[in-house]
């Protein structure tokens, strides 16, 4: 294993007081007064100069408060921080998940088979990865095929009709998100319905629309230890086998199917090992779609299909790997996203998908974003001394136009926007595409350009509006502009293109990651709550007097739980 000075255990956190850092600030200082208009009017090139294409994808960048002087700051910054050193350890294998004594290898999910040589061939800790990942997707292709052609079958022979994915997390956002994004591409027999919350209302509005007989199950957790998900498997499976007429335990085997890389969790849940696809410890769950995870992406959309989603990610793979940073799409959207948090001091990011099948997208991103890379310890266990990932939030165009738009063009935070749109709809409807781009591209426009109060004001007395009304009225209808987006654009939301869109941002959060000297793929973050959690329900479910039992809370979680065990303990002797 590699000891260069780029290992993980000698990274520290970037410091405000490196070379490349005071640069950019100094610049930021000397540049943050020219307004982006005046960028775009003193130089008719800047469409060409701030643009990159690869893997299917176009990512415009001109609409930030950057020029090429700042880029070029930006790429020192990631070559002090030895990125495409560290870009190279991840895709060879290297443990670069520190605190977790792990390899990275979501990229070898998506390598071709067989591998392009040799030396492209992965051996970690002797497991021959690319021949493991080969044998799993065969798994895949043959299963979901027998389950799309009517081959397999339900426990009275009946086809299946429904697929219930029951996960949580990476186990959840990433199959859904995608489901989802390819819905024109879905089997026109399956319905496919996703189950996270521990929150029994969401696994019961499910259950009450679904045939038990025609349902398959798909039971997705890596640890299979996960809370939410083993309490709605063993609801799935005693509602399983109180509804459906005649069956008997032997029959939940055409029923219930597990993703996992723990056998002998999947064992004792009651469900055959050979009804299982394994996946493995270097697959982060928020990096898993990719995996035998999305056994209902391959469900949903067939085998070949998922392979091109596959392959649209290995394009962006190949891409982010070999070419230079200065043409690099996910290293040039890291470092803009770098400039927008370190030195522009934005401390959110929306996502604005102008495209409604890719609804559940900013939800996956704040997952990958924010559980990677949302951190305050640098890899060599020192605190961190810059900010590290901003909020993701966002949701679909044009509907948030008409819901917090608002707020990103007058608010008095400044907040960036990745717009992202396809240019060709699957659908056949007149009009319907050129307005939503049009909206697209004429919000980006308004948060750069602004309305100056001038403009507004000429605007007004050409409506003929009295003057006490104009003055009133004008500091309202201001537009400040100067306020940042990113633009990405593809053809058409294909497999291939959304396999790019999701790898992009993968690598994005990566180079991040990487900058700012944190251990992007560990989530030590969760803990807490969640072994908290296991103490307040027991005391939740137990009969002792609340004081006694309780009384190691503070006074306001103490009372939240009396009065909760009040009801539940009410609930509980009324069915009895
Ligand atoms: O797949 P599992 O093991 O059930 O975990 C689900 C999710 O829980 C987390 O570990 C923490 O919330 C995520 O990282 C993961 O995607």
């Amino acid at each position: 294993m590699s000891t260069t000075p780029y290992s993980a255990q000698h990274i520290s956190s970037l410091k405000a007081d490196t070379p490349s850092f005071l640069a950019l600030q100094e610049h930021y200082a000397a540049t943050k007064n020219i307004p982006l208009r005046a960028l775009f009017d003193g130089d008719p090139d800047r469409f060409a100069s701030f643009t990159v294409e690869a893997a299917g994808l176009f990512l415009d960048y001109a609409k930030n408060t950057l020029t090429s002087e700042t880029m070029s700051l930006l790429f020192n910054l990631a070559r002090e921080r030895h990125v495409e050193a560290r870009r190279e350890a991840m895709f060879v294998g290297e443990k670069i998940n520190t605190t977790e004594h792990r390899a990275v290898l979501h990229t070898a999910l998506r390598t071709p088979w067989p591998p392009s040589s040799a030396a492209a061939a992965l051996v970690v800790d002797g497991q021959q990865v690319n021949a493991d990942v080969h044998a799993v997707l065969e798994q895949i292709a043959t299963f979901t095929e027998s389950v799309r052609s009517e081959k397999w079958r339900g426990y009275n022979g009946k086809p299946i009709t429904d697929i219930v994915n029951i996960g949580i997390g990476g186990s959840d956002l990433g199959p859904k998100m995608v489901c989802q994004a390819l819905r024109p591409f879905q089997h026109a027999r399956l319905t496919m319905h996703f189950v996270s919350n521990v929150d029994g209302h969401d696994i019961d509005a499910v259950l009450s629309k679904i045939d038990p007989a025609t349902t398959l199950f798909v039971i997705a957790s890596k640890t299979f230890t996960t809370m939410e998900t083993m309490m709605n498997a063993h609801s799935a499976r005693q509602w399983f086998l109180t509804q459906a007429e005649t069956a008997t335990e032997t029959d939940l085997a055409h029923h219930f199917v597990a993703v996992s890389t723990n056998t002998e969790g999947v064992k004792a849940f009651g469900i055959d090992p050979q009804n299982m696809f394994p996946f493995w410890d270097w697959v982060g769950g928020r990096y898993s779609v990719w995996s035998s995870i999305g056994l209902s992406v391959a469900l949903a959309i067939g085998f070949e299909r998922f392979s091109e989603f596959l392959a649209g990610a290995h394009a962006m793979d190949s891409h982010f790997r070999s070419a230079p940073l200065e043409q690099n799409m996910p290293a040039i959207l890291a470092l803009v996203g770098v400039w927008q948090r370190n030195f522009c001091g934005s401390a959110s990011l929306s996502i604005a998908p102008y495209h409604q099948d890719l609804g559940n997208f900013p939800s996956y991103l704040q997952q990958l974003e924010m559980e990677s890379n949302g951190k305050r310890t640098a890899l060599d266990g020192s605190p961190v001394e810059v900010n590290t990932c901003p909020v993701i939030w966002g949701n679909v165009g044009t509907n948030g136009q008409h819901a917090y738009f608002q707020l990103l063009h007058q608010g008095t935070d400044i907040t960036p926007v990745d717009f992202i749109a396809a240019l060709a709809p699957e659908h056949r409807l007149p009009g319907h595409q050129a307005a939503l781009l049009a909206n697209c591209f004429a919000q980006s426009e308004a948060f750069m350009r602004g309305k100056s109060a001038d403009e507004v004001r000429a605007e007004m007395q050409t409506k003929g509006m009295p003057e006490d009304q104009i003055t009133a009225l004008l500091p309202h209808r201001t537009f400040p502009g100067n306020r940042p987006s990113n633009t990405i654009l593809m053809q058409k939301l294909t497999p291939a293109a959304l396999g790019a869109l999701i790898a992009l941002y993968e690598h994005k959060v990566f180079v991040q990651g990487v900058i700012w000297g944190i251990n992007s793929f560990d989530q030590w973050g969760v803990e807490l709550g969640k072994v908290m959690a296991t103490h307040i329900l027991d005391e939740l479910n137990t009969n002792a007097t609340c004081d006694s039992s309780v009384g190691k809370h503070d006074s306001s979680t103490n009372g939240l739980i009396n009065r909760a065990r009040a009801v539940l303990m009410a609930a509980k002797s009324d069915a009895a």
